[in-house]
This record gives structure tokens, sequence and C-alpha cells, in this order.
């Protein structure tokens, strides 16, 4: 028996909905394959700890996550109505991004079948992209301060940090990532037309990195015209990316035109695995559906899937990988995003159905 050690947080919002659909899906897993087990401890951290404490998590949080001995964490999101966002968001899940250094933002984009897409066309534009998000500095470095307050000269200051490290292991993460997965393009997003200091840093350790790997295609495009891109052109985009600012809104926009923000996964590594890493679905608390049963459940389910690959269960995550797509092009249950009636116990049991009915895959994808 292969056991594997879980912090899971359920957090706030839908968070507590779509992490119970992803741990049945788990479960289901556990039993169809017999020789895996995933210890869970469920931490109950978030919008409500701070309520009750004036904190989101203990100040020895970090290190009782570290002392677990976890491989994972898979998360709900973080942010409630009665909370400002930057506490809730400062209070637990930015600490955790930055104290376990987990750099690398992986958000995959793509268009599944049986899903309709926004574009007016979409057969003739498929979507099949992967943002590599900088997600420990820049613009979510989280220096700056505030004086003056209330005054005339109360003045604000939020300082966008890049430092040559962190610019430098995310570029190639970006290029090994695009070598490993035979993917055609890497694309940096920048804006160093305005931002003539760190962006054209950036802009240079893009292309110092990029000549370390001479087979790789790789182009560059600015931020503002990189939307307008993956809405006109989203089959021109491949890998690309991006700064923590950038990587975060243009996400939201690929979770979009893929046809949901209910369906969009994130990995959240410390690639050298000092650290654990985080799984969590890119959407929010989505505040309009919470306790309602309404939420799609398949971007956490989605990054469950990415937690099996990061832990090495190849087939485990083909095999979930399979039922998803299955589930979706079938169309018989539906979230209400996804313009059905069906609710999140509903599509959580389909997931759980296709994964009971299919063959056992070959390793890998
Ligand atoms: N990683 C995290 O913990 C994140 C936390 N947040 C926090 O979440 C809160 C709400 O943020 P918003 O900007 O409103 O973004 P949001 O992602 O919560 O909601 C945006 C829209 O997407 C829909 N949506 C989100 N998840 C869905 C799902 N699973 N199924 C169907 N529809 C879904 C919502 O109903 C809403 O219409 C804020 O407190 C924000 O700070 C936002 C993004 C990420
Ligand atoms: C905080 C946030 O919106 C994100 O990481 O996607
Ligand atoms: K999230
Ligand atoms: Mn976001």
């Amino acid at each position: 028996m292969k056991n594997y050690h879980l912090a899971v947080f359920p957090a706030d919002g839908i968070g507590p909905e779509v992490i119970a659909a992803s741990r049945q899906v788990l479960r289901k897993l556990e039993q169809l394959h017999g020789g895996v087990r995933f210890e869970t401890r469920e931490y109950g951290w978030g919008s409500d700890h701070y309520e009750r404490t004036g904190a989101m998590m203990p100040a020895d949080g970090l290190r009782q996550l570290e002392k677990g001995g976890f491989e994972a964490i898979l998360m709900g999101p973080v942010g409630s109505r009665t909370i400002p966002d930057h506490v809730t968001l400062w209070g637990l899940l930015l600490p955790i991004r930055q104290g376990f250094d987990q750099y690398v933002n992986l958000r995959p984009m793509r268009q599944l079948d049986g899903v309709a897409s926004p574009l007016r066309n979409p057969a003739g534009h498929p979507i099949d992209m992967v943002c590599i998000r900088e997600n420990s500095e820049g613009e979510y470095a989280g220096v700056g301060g505030r004086v003056h307050r209330q005054r005339p000269q109360e003045v604000a200051l939020q300082s966008i940090v890049f430092t040559r490290t962190g610019t430098e292991r995310v570029m190639r993460f970006a290029f090994d990532y695009a070598r490993q997965h035979g993917r055609r393009l890497v694309t940096n997003v920048t804006k160093s037309n305005s931002m003539q200091h760190n962006m054209v840093f950036w802009d240079d350790i893009f292309q110092e990195v990029a000549t370390g790997y001479p087979a790789q295609a790789s182009d560059q495009q600015l931020v503002d015209s990189m939307t307008a891109r993956m809405v006109s052109q989203p089959e021109t985009v491949d890998v690309f990316v991006a700064s923590n600012l950038f990587g975060d809104i243009l996400t939201d926009l690929g979770a979009a035109l893929t046809g949901s923000m209910g369906l969009a996964p994130s990995a959240n590594l410390n690639p050298e695995r000092r650290y654990p890493s985080l799984f969590q679905a890119i959407h929010g608390s989505a505040f309009d559906l919470v306790g309602r049963n309404v939420a799609n459940p398949i971007a956490s389910i989605w990054s469950v899937q990415l937690l099996l690959e990061f832990l090495g269960e190849t087939e485990l995550a083909a095999r979930l990988m399979h039922a998803i797509e299955t589930v979706l092009r079938e169309q018989r249950v539906r979230t209400r995003d996804l313009g059905g009636t069906s609710s999140t116990t509903d599509m959580t049991e389909a997931v759980c159905r296709a994964l009971e009915t299919e063959p056992v895959f070959a390793k890998g994808r």
C-alpha cells in the first residue's frame, strides 16, 4: 500500500462544497486502485477561524504544516463577504505560496468537448494553453505601505519586486515544461513598453534563458494585446510565462474562454519539493453560489488531477482526466454555469461513476 499525506483546507465560500467533492473523488480512486491511500488531515483555517480568533491561521501555521510531513495541500478558495479581501488572502493563501516557495502557478486552460465556448467559431479556434505564472514575488510581493492616512497628502506605495533568481527559475520552468510536454511555443507575456525597468529586465532574462533551449520556439507578446490574441486567435497560444498579476488576470480570461470559471484548475508548485505544493481551483469563494449545492466542482476535481500528476500517479491522473472529459462530453449532468440544472453533488457522482466504468489506461498522457 502506498500512502500519501495530504493537508486539506475546505476554506471559504463554496470551498467546503467543492473540497467535499474532491475528497469523494479521492476516495473513489482509492477504492478502484486498491493499492494507494490518501491520508488526509483537515484544517479549519480560513475566514471562520478569523471570526473566532482574529487570524486566518495560527501564528505558527506554516511550521505546523511543514511538520505535518505532507506531500501536498488541497485547498478551497479564500475570501469572505465580511472580511476585507486583502486580509483573507494575506492571512492564509499568499503566506503559504511565499513561505513554501511555491514559485510556479501552473494553470492549464483547455477547451473540452461538450462545453459551450463563448467564442463564435470555437472549432476554428481550439484552446489548449498553459500559463506558467510567477507565484512568489512581482506585483504580489507584498512590499509597500500607506502613510498620512486621511490627509490630503496620503500616499500608497505597492512595490513590484523582480529578482534575478525568481525570474530565471520561473522562465526555466516554463521552457522545461514545454520541452517535457512536447509543446511547440513558449510566449513571454510582458509590458516592457511602459515598464522600462522591471519588465525590460524580465524580457532580458527570458532571452537569456531561451538561449539555453535552442530547439524551443518562443515569442513575446505585450500583455494588453495578449488578451486580444487569447480571444481572437487562442489557437496560436501554447505555453506562456507571465508575472504574478498578469498571470492571475489572463487565467480568469482563459477560464471564461474555455467555458466557465468552474472548470479551471491550478497547481502552486515548489518544483524542488522542499515544501509541499498546493492544489486549488483558480476561482474564488463565489459568494453568489455558497451553500446552494450549485457550484461546479470540476475546477477543484481537475486540481486533484494535477495533484496526482505531481505525485507521479500518472495512471490515476489519466483516468481522472478521462472521467472528467467523459462527463463533460456526454452533457447529461451539467451544473448551471454549463447551462444545466445539475447540482454539485450530481456532478461529483457523475465523475465517480465515469471512473468506475473507465477501462484502465496505459501510463502517461
Ligand atoms: N485562490 C483564491 O483563494 C481566490 C480567492 N478569491 C476571493 O474570492 C472572493 C470572490 O472573488 P470574485 O472576484 O467574485 O471571483 P469568483 O471566482 O469567486 O467568482 C467569479 C464568478 O465566477 C463564478 N464561479 C466561481 N467559481 C465557480 C464554480 N466553481 N462554479 C460555477 N461558477 C463559479 C461565480 O459565481 C462568479 O460569478 C474574493 O474574496 C476574492 O478575494 C478570488 C480568486 C482566487
Ligand atoms: C488570488 C487570486 O486571485 C489568484 O491567485 O488567482
Ligand atoms: K482558488
Ligand atoms: Mn485570480
